[in-house]
């Protein structure tokens, strides 16, 4: 391992996630200690496009791993969609002599590569960062941790004054086609419904738990809409909510980008360490086409082509539970 292996880049794309520095720091360690140049591109691939890019050694990436966002920056780039775009990312790559990149980031970032390495024939390998969870073939992917602690922070100071005041609140949380975040979070906070893009729920559902939590005793009730929620947004199922209940004293809370920032947890920082690690392994392995993912507490890896087309499942048991526990 390690001897034919001289120079990779390394990149963040798509939504930013806390974690990826960590993960960036751990790629450029791990490149040092086994003496590989390792270029930052900056802004994910319009950096590639652009050749806005860096060499990086280890004190370059010193005082990050705490730290939420991504110092190399990152983009949703139109242009690398295109073969053309790819194409000038592919001869900036070449130039400077890179011969294998890890890219940190989502679904997306992750198809790009794929069409990069499928292209040109250059190695790739995917280290899983957003907070949405939503990628196949890891059990977490870096951010995930975090933005459940945010979320959880958040409605537990929300619960304190829909206390007080006797309220019923819809907050809406992150998660674009996932419930991820959604799920996880509104155990941890006793929401009485939990709505998720995976799950269909109708509004009598929703109704009938509201009316039986508020003749159980209830004094608040939290409702968790994910952002992709099929039946509509928070501020939708509040005023359908309203029509049905009257006489509920009503809020409408939307958390927001709040959720993809702020310090990582250790587990995320963990978790990046240990897959940018993993990347630069492969890498030196001689693989491609790969993502670097946690299963059962171990590092495995995944075929990017399985990680983008396959979705992983919601945990049904975590929605029965939560079901039981909701009364
Ligand atoms: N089909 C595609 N072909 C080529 N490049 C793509 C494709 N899809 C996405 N990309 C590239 O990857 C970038 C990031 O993708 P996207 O905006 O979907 O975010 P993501 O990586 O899925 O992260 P997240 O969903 O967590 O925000 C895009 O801006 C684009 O540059
Ligand atoms: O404002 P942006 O960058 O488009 O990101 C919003 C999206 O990013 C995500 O947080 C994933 O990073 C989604 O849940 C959300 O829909
Ligand atoms: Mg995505």
């Amino acid at each position: 391992m390690g001897k034919s292996l001289k120079h990779i880049g390394v990149l963040t794309s798509g939504g930013d996630a806390p974690g990826m520095n960590a993960a960036i720091r751990s790629v450029v360690r791990t490149c040092t200690h086994h003496g590989i140049e390792v270029t930052g591109f900056y802004e994910g691939y319009q950096g590639v496009i652009d050749d806005n890019a860096e060499t990086l050694d280890a004190r370059a990436v010193a005082h990050i791993i705490n730290r939420g966002g991504t110092m190399l920056r990152s983009a949703r780039c139109a242009e690398f969609r295109t073969r053309e775009g790819r194409q000038k990312a592919y001869d900036n790559l070449k130039k400077r002599g890179i011969e294998g990149l890890v890219v940190i980031g989502g679904d997306g970032s992750f198809t790009g590569a794929s069409l990069l390495s499928d292209e040109f024939d250059i190695p790739v390998i995917g280290i899983p960062g957003t907070i949405d969870n939503d990628i196949y073939g890891t059990d977490f992917t870096i951010g995930f941790d975090t933005a459940l602690n945010t979320v959880v922070d958040a409605v537990d100071r929300i619960r304190d004054t829909a206390t007080s005041h006797n309220r019923l609140f819809f907050i809406e949380v992150m998660g674009r086609d996932s419930g991820f975040i959604a799920l996880n979070a509104g155990i941890a906070v006793g929401a009485t419904n939990i709505l998720i893009p995976e799950e269909s729920t109708e509004l009598d559902e929703v109704i009938t738990k509201l009316k039986t939590g508020r003749e159980n005793g209830k004094t608040s009730s939290i409702v968790l809409v994910a952002e992709g929620e099929k039946m509509g947004d928070a501020l939708f199922m509040a005023e359908e909510t309203k029509k049905h209940l009257p006489d509920y004293d009503i809020r409408v809370s939307v958390l927001g980008h709040m959720q993809r920032g702020g310090n990582p947890t250790c587990a995320d920082r963990v978790l990046a360490t240990r897959l940018g690690v993993a990347a630069v392994e492969q890498l030196m392995a001689g693989h491609s086409s790969v993502m670097c993912g946690v299963r059962n507490g171990s590092v495995c890896t995944v075929s990017i082509h399985d990680a983008i087309s396959r979705k992983p499942g919601i945990d049904r048991n975590l929605m029965h539970i939560a079901e039981i526990v909701s009364l």
